[in-house]
């Protein structure tokens, strides 16, 4: 199943970019002596585009070109026709002069929107790009203004590293916006525990992220395991690598509440035979048709799911946190291939925020629950050690109530150093590392349907951004995000901080990187802004990139340590206020509503 081919089985082709050259209409010499230069333009930036960028699923990015310049309405709606057709899903319009904005512009209304005004002035791209803007904003209609720093001379057909930088996070974004679209979400169980996250808010999926909502009570896993409706082959030869690849670690339960080596085999079986079942459920397979179960095989087109586990399903069956690691990871008995979005407790509202992860960085995300905020004091009294070096002003300590992606043991590497890659850019010998360095501890006394924990700690010194998103009742979605390190701590000290949380379960040491201003004054601060009990953890500081993907979405951001340089939104928000850059995106996002 490499290269994508499972998550190819969501229903709904790959959103290509479409690309429209726009030019002044005038005939009898302006438009003739602009028609190469602005093609070449647009095919510049299509080239760009297909080849620095790839769909999280590893499929190419596909752009698409106007097949004319657009002087006029009726060239805007033959680009139109044409993008609705070939599945276009992002618009960049490109020009080097001056056009008439309102015949020109993408009147599209839940399209990302790009211009890129070519900063030159022997014929004003920037002058249009102004007067388009001032359209899209008088219409309503959000628009991303993209515009280089120093000037080029006209038939100069490169792209500046500023403007290249713009244009690759704006199609990014733009395609996770268009990516999700159609998709569902797939509740596997209810609420967890009474935890908020859990509720599917129907309204907010719908109207924000363009989704559906489905619902899979987990008696569904029963039904299937009993009758046998998985593929039976796939569950040997998984069974059988898992046995080889996957170390049972110390059971750390008082004796009398130790399951019995029978009892673990059978576990394993049927944590196994969970993590197909999850993943059909998520988005089929035509192996059950085989079986004789048409339904079933079909699936339910999720693009994002969330496991109930707690507490009906633990009480009585081995806990979800194999599925749950091994779906979110980007390798398992299949190969390496594209990470799934499953969420511990069908969080749903982290799941969404893994998702958006997902779609911009293309790599697998760590689910943490945010657990402890351990200051150096505390540290100190409870270990003797003294937090040096990045941990020296306390530290974060993420770890999920039993699972995280194994891609979360850091052991990938990226230019030497501990990264989570895209699944096209991981070796074998990068998934068998983290498959090595991480042990199944037999499920602690919360579970006592038994199960196996995924024990690691994630290597220090990667870049990450941990992420949430909220729903608060009257004001609707937020999202927060810090950038920040993961941190090692010497062996013994882990040890003892890990020792009072619970030792079977992956930790991740976070520090955000501070600013000494607003939350971001010290780690403490920051930890007690959390919104939930939940975050997401993606590789990279992409805070940037979320701040975009957010604003497409309409989606406030209430706490970010991004600098005012990498913010990119659409040139309206400018309009909402330009010192205070946060309360403008709360005016902006509210004034626009969600996106469809
Ligand atoms: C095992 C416990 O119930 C945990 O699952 C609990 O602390 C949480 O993870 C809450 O998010
Ligand atoms: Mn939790």
């Amino acid at each position: 199943m490499a290269n994508g081919e499972a998550r190819n089985r969501l229903v709904g082709e790959m959103a290509k970019i479409g690309i429209r050259p726009v030019i002044d209409g005038r005939r009898g010499g302006i438009r003739e002596s602009l028609e190469a230069v602005t093609m070449e333009m647009a095919q510049g930036v299509a080239k760009l585009l297909s080849a620095k960028l790839r769909h999280s699923n590893g499929l190419p990015v596909e752009c698409v070109v106007a097949d004319t310049c657009i002087g006029g309405v009726a060239e805007a709606a033959q680009a139109a026709a044409k993008f609705e057709r070939a599945g276009v899903g992002v618009s960049i319009t490109v020009t080097p002069s001056w056009c008439y904005p309102l015949e020109t512009i993408d009147a599209h209304r839940a399209m990302p929107k790009a211009i890129w005004g070519f900063n030159g002035t022997e014929r004003p791209g920037a002058v249009y790009l102004a007067a388009a803007n001032s359209a899209h904003n008088q219409k309503g209609l959000p628009v991303f203004s993209v515009y280089g720093r120093d000037v080029q001379d006209m038939g100069d057909s490169s792209i500046p590293a500023d403007v290249e930088e713009q244009l690759l996070r704006f199609a990014k974004a733009g395609l996770a916006v268009a990516t999700m679209r159609g998709k569902s979400y797939l509740s596997l169980g209810s609420v967890s525990m009474g935890i908020a996250g859990c509720i599917a808010d129907e309204t907010f999926f719908q109207r924000y992220l363009g989704m559906r909502n489905e619902y899979v009570d987990m008696t569904e896993f029963v039904r299937r395991m009993n009758l046998g409706i998985y593929d039976p082959e796939e569950y040997e030869r998984a069974l059988a690598w898992t046995k080889t690849n996957c170390k049972e670690g110390r059971d750390v339960n008082p004796p009398e509440l130790q399951r019995t080596a029978e009892q673990k085999a059978v576990d394993w079986e049927t944590v196994v035979k969970m993590t197909l079942i999850a993943r059909d459920l998520m988005i089929g397979n035509p192996k059950l048709a085989e079986l004789g179960y048409g339904e079933e095989a079909l699936g339910r087109n999720a693009i994002a799911a969330g496991f109930q586990g707690q507490r009906m399903w633990t009480d009585y069956f081995p806990n979800g946190d194999f599925m749950e690691a091994m779906l979110t990871s980007s390798f398992d008995w299949n190969g390496i291939r594209e990470p799934y979005v499953l969420s511990t407790e069908n969080d749903t509202l982290n799941a969404v925020t893994m998702l958006m992860g997902h779609l911009l960085t293309d790599a697998a995300q760590i689910f943490a629950d945010v657990r402890t905020y351990w200051s150096p004091d505390a540290v100190k009294r409870v270990t003797g050690h003294t937090l040096e070096g990045a941990a020296q002003h306390g530290l974060i300590h993420l770890t999920n109530s039993g699972p995280a992606a194994l891609d979360g043991t850091g052991l990938q590497r990226k230019d030497g150093a501990p990264a989570m890659k895209p699944f096209w850019d991981i070796a074998e010998a990068e998934a068998s590392a983290c498959l090595a360095a991480t042990e199944w501890c037999p499920a602690v006394d919360f579970f006592r349907g038994g199960g196996f924990s995924t024990d690691y700690q994630t290597a220090g010194g990667m870049p990450v951004t941990m992420a949430r998103l909220n729903l608060v009742d009257g004001l609707g979605p937020v999202l927060q995000l810090a950038e920040g390190y993961t941190a090692e701590l010497p062996q013994d000290v882990h040890d003892v901080l890990d020792a009072r949380t619970n030792e079977t379960w992956p930790t991740t040491w976070f520090v955000p990187r501070l600013t000494g201003s607003g939350v971001f004054r010290d780690v403490y601060s920051v930890m007690h802004a959390w919104g939930s009990n939940h975050c997401a953890l993606s590789y990279g500081h992409v805070g940037a990139e979320l701040i975009t993907l957010a604003a497409m979405l309409r989606i406030p951001v209430n706490m970010h340590n991004v600098d005012e340089a990498r913010i990119f939104r659409p040139s309206a928000w400018k309009a909402f206020g330009t010192a205070d850059l946060e309360g403008a995106d709360f005016r902006a996002c509210e004034k626009y509503g969600p996106l469809y």
